[in-house]
């Protein structure tokens, strides 16, 4: 008979969710146990965001060596080790990986098991030869690559994200079958390192985001070589390793050397046995309420298993939610109109609240828009990066929405996260005195184009500085 180990909060997964709540948790004196199936840190650490963002500076040394033309700055080849940029990938995730190590949870009082999870009554996990009996369960599995049922493909060698970052050679020719944020961060990381890239789209490439903005980092991805086919799908693969041939459905052919499939994610719930615990569940994952409780009650799910977005910094969010819900046990509920995102393609793009399409299904003609272009501001064109643009999306003097596509948008997007968070007045923007010259000011001069015509050609107001000019002494 295994043996049974009572906890207060046993966390199932040790990536960006789990490991803040077992921090979290321990730190505030619950007795915690962790159970990660794979590698501590999860996907953001090991095959995420790390290793893609690490990739992604090394494909932007590269380009920088050819860029400087336009500076006075003769353009150089840049010559590409790929064993060593994949070596800098691997040490980037080595230097953060004790953060997430067994060794610093141990230390602060967690108990980590090494194992795949499994419910096996509504109060009850098996894992590492033991039963464990919590008073709370946090499941925070992640989520997997999808695999679309692509005909051959499950033939032929592919990558996906759990891959890519261990390649040591350069692809020839890498098609990406996807263009979301992972498609089109990787295609640039690929074609800025020197790889012929073809991104093959079904719909549209970057389609969550504003299609004017999405529209700039696709003219320079395409500027870069990168080419994008959209509104067709891939229909069928074939070949074998360094000669694989894609079928789309118009009918053309596209012959590459790699294939890496960035179709979007599926929540990662199988090892689970959540019909044992009573937890409902669909494709996009856990089903949760607004406090992120599951159908058991001493059940939640957060991050990529809770399928309400994909984000590290969701999943930090809800773990947050989750500690002072199971921990603290005050009724902590979730907010969804506050979480930024953005896709670290250069330029870069970024969003936080509503889209101008989302805003005017839900307020109709209440909704207003202004635009500002990195062409006004003065360090963007001091830095020659003046393809880029601030959009708000306005209601009753507050922002509801702000994308911008631009160098550093996602550095941009913070000012706008609070402002949405805290639902501050479009004025406090407008009115913040940010260094001259800093690309922020973008910021700040879209918020003062929503002023500037009820300000200036006003004709009321014109009156009135008259009146007080010929009253004045
Ligand atoms: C290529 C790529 C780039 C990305 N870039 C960004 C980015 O720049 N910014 C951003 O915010 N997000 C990014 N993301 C998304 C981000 O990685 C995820 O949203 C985040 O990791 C989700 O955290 P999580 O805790 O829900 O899951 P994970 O971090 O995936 O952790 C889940 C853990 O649970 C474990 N597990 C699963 N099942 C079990 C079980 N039954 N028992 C025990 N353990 C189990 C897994 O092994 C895994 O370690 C990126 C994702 C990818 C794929
Ligand atoms: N910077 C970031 O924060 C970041 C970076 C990468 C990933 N992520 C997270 O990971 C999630 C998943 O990203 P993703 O890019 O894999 O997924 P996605 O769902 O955003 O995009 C996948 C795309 O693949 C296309 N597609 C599917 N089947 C196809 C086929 N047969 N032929 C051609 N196209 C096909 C879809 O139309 C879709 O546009 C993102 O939504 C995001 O939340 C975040």
């Amino acid at each position: 008979m295994a043996e049974v180990l009572h906890t207060d909060i046993c966390v199932i997964g040790g990536g960006s969710g789990g490991l803040s709540v077992a921090a979290g948790a321990v730190q505030m004196g619950a007795r915690v146990v962790l159970v990660e199936g794979a590698a501590m840190g999860g996907d953001c650490l090991n095959h995420g965001c790390v290793p893609s963002k690490a990739l992604i500076a090394a494909a932007h040394a590269a380009h920088a060596m050819g860029a400087g033309g336009p500076f006075g700055v003769a353009p150089v080849a840049p010559e590409i080790d790929r064993t060593a940029v994949r070596d800098h990938v691997a040490r980037v995730i080595a230097g953060i990986a004790p953060h997430d190590s067994v060794e610093r949870f141990e230390g602060l009082g967690v108990r980590v098991i090494r194992d795949w999870a499994r419910f096996t009554d509504p109060r009850e996990v098996v894992a590492g030869g033991l039963r464990i009996r919590a008073r709370r369960f946090v499941i925070a599995t992640g989520s997997t690559p999808a695999i679309p049922p692509v005909p051959g493909l499950a033939q032929v060698p592919y990558l996906t994200n759990e891959t890519v970052f261990g390649l040591a050679v350069r692809p020839f020719h890498l098609i990406v079958l996807g263009g979301g944020p992972i498609g089109m961060e990787m295609a640039q990381a690929h074609r800025r390192l020197g790889s012929r890239v073809t991104v093959i789209e079904a719909g549209r490439p970057l389609a969550r985001e504003e299609p004017e903005l999405a529209a700039i980092v696709l003219e320079r991805l395409r500027a870069e070589g990168v080419e994008v086919i959209e509104g067709t799908a891939i229909t069928a693969v074939a070949g074998t390793e360094g000669a694989l041939n894609v079928t789309l459905a118009d009918g053309r052919r596209v012959a590459g050397s790699h294939l890496l499939v960035a179709a979007g994610r599926r929540p990662a719930l199988e090892r689970l046995g959540l019909e044992a615990a009573g937890i409902a569940h669909t494709d996009a994952g856990v089903t949760v309420d607004a406090r992120l409780r599951t159908t058991n009650r001493r059940a939640y799910a957060i991050g990529d298993a809770a399928g309400q977005g994909q984000f590290t910094h969701l999943a930090g969010y809800h773990a947050g939610i989750v500690i002072r819900s199971a921990v603290l046990g005050l009724p902590a509920r979730v907010r969804t109109d506050h979480i930024p995102r953005a896709t670290y393609t250069d330029p870069e793009l970024a969003h936080v609240g509503l889209t101008e399409a989302e805003a005017r299904a839900r307020f109709g003609d209440r909704v207003e828009v202004v635009t500002f272009p990195f062409a006004d501001n003065d360090r963007a064109r001091a830095t020659l990066r003046t393809d880029g643009m601030v959009k708000l999306v306005i209601h009753r003097g507050r922002p509801i929405g702000a994308g911008i596509a631009g160098p550093q948008a996602g550095e941009l997007i913070a000012p706008w996260s609070l402002a949405i968070a805290q639902r501050l007045r479009l004025s406090a923007m407008a009115g913040v005195v940010l260094p001259y010259p800093t690309l922020a000011e973008v910021g700040k001069r879209a918020a003062g184009a929503y002023f500037s015509p009820k300000l200036f050609g006003n004709a009321p107001l014109k009156r009135v500085v008259r009146l007080v000019q010929r009253l004045l002494p």
